[in-house]
């Protein structure tokens, strides 16, 4: 039965996702794996065959190379049948105008059925929905990267959303064997973007004052606290510890730690010189296309074996 915002069944609904790059083409695996029909918009013609290819793959990772079949890629939201469409999820680039100059055309085009939703990383789906008819039916909906592997999604309520829309994505997100959590204020960055940050900040402002190298802090973190946040969240382990000694050391760190509101130089530097990572050869790494490949290789390996781990706590796949 479909609900009223249009999400039923995965296997009975149809998706669009518009932006068919690095994220992009990941989501579409998230739907097709529960047998979503989905679309990709792309402007790139020349990148269809290569979003084909890498869904196809990640699909026969999993078992399921068939359902590739229910793929589309189209070069335009012209070019979709917004008739069928159940839910869009937008992966343009993080730039507020792209943003709001395709949700004021969607406002248009997409029937009012169609849940609207943005992949944005940090902008609060207020500010992309401002002015728009469409704001009741928008929400933020925000995966992690390689989106068909990390199994958290964001649902983010703008002060507009109706709580329905917010409902049924978190209900058929489930059913597409997604972790969802619901995120009450639009706030910048969310829930895990921002504890994300709050890291980086202390982990780049060590590296600024000499206090700690790159590898040094890479090692802190995966073997260290890291390791255990697969077993336990940042508050279960420390129901674990004693919530006694932790209110103890807070109160002697928290005073200590960075509280910049700009990158440090030494972040802040890196796009200016454009050494970027992987992209571009050099970030704190050195980088060649061997290093990069053994890199991405033993990454998702790992990552794969992660979601092994987790098993009987992830949501089933229910088409
Ligand atoms: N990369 C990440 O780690 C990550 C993780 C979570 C969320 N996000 C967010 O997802 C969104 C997409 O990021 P990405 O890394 O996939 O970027 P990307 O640059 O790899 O992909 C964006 C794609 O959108 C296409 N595009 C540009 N303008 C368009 C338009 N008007 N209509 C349709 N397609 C258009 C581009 O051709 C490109 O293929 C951003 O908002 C980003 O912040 C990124
Ligand atoms: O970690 C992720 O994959 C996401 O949180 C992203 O939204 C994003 O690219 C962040 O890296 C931005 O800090």
């Amino acid at each position: 039965m479909k609900h009223e915002n249009g999400l039923g069944a995965p296997s009975d609904s149809c998706a669009v996702v518009v932006g068919g790059g690095t994220m992009g083409a990941d989501v579409a695996v998230v739907l097709l794996r529960a047998a979503c029909k989905t679309w990709v918009v792309e402007p790139r013609q020349e990148a269809h065959g290569e979003i084909r290819r890498k869904v196809h793959a990640n699909l026969e990772a999993i078992g399921k190379p068939r359902n590739i079949e229910l793929l589309q890629t189209v070069r335009s939201i012209d070019d979709v049948d917004w008739s069928r469409i159940d839910l869009m999820i937008e992966c343009v680039p993080e730039v507020l105008d792209i943003k709001r100059s395709l949700f004021k055309q969607l406002a248009d085009k997409a029937p009012s059925s169609v849940i609207l939703a943005s992949n944005s990383s940090s902008f609060p789906i207020s500010q992309i929905a401002e002015g728009l008819p469409t704001q009741g039916r928008m929400a933020g909906l925000h995966f992690f990267m390689p989106a068909h592997i990390v199994p958290l999604v964001e649902v983010v309520l703008g002060p507009d959303t109706d709580n329905s829309v917010a409902q049924a994505l978190r209900a058929f997100m489930r059913r597409c064997g997604s972790v969802p959590i619901l995120v009450r204020k639009d706030v910048p960055g969310f829930i895990a973007n921002r504890l994300q940050h709050a890291l980086g900040r202390e982990a780049f402002s060590l590296i600024q004052e000499g206090i700690a190298s790159p590898e040094d802090i890479d090692a802190a973190v995966r073997f260290g606290f890291g390791f255990r946040y697969l077993a336990a969240g940042p508050i279960m382990q420390k129901e674990h510890a004693g919530l006694d000694v932790h209110a103890a050391a807070a109160a002697t760190i928290y005073p200590t730690l960075s509280n910049t509101a700009v990158p440090p130089p030494v972040l802040a530097s890196k796009p200016q010189d454009g050494t970027i990572g992987m992209k571009s050869g050099k970030g704190f790494y050195e980088w060649t296309d061997e290093t990069i490949l053994a890199e991405r290789q033993r990454y998702n390996r790992v990552l794969r074996a992660g979601l092994e781990i987790l098993g009987d706590e992830l949501p089933r796949i229910d088409p």
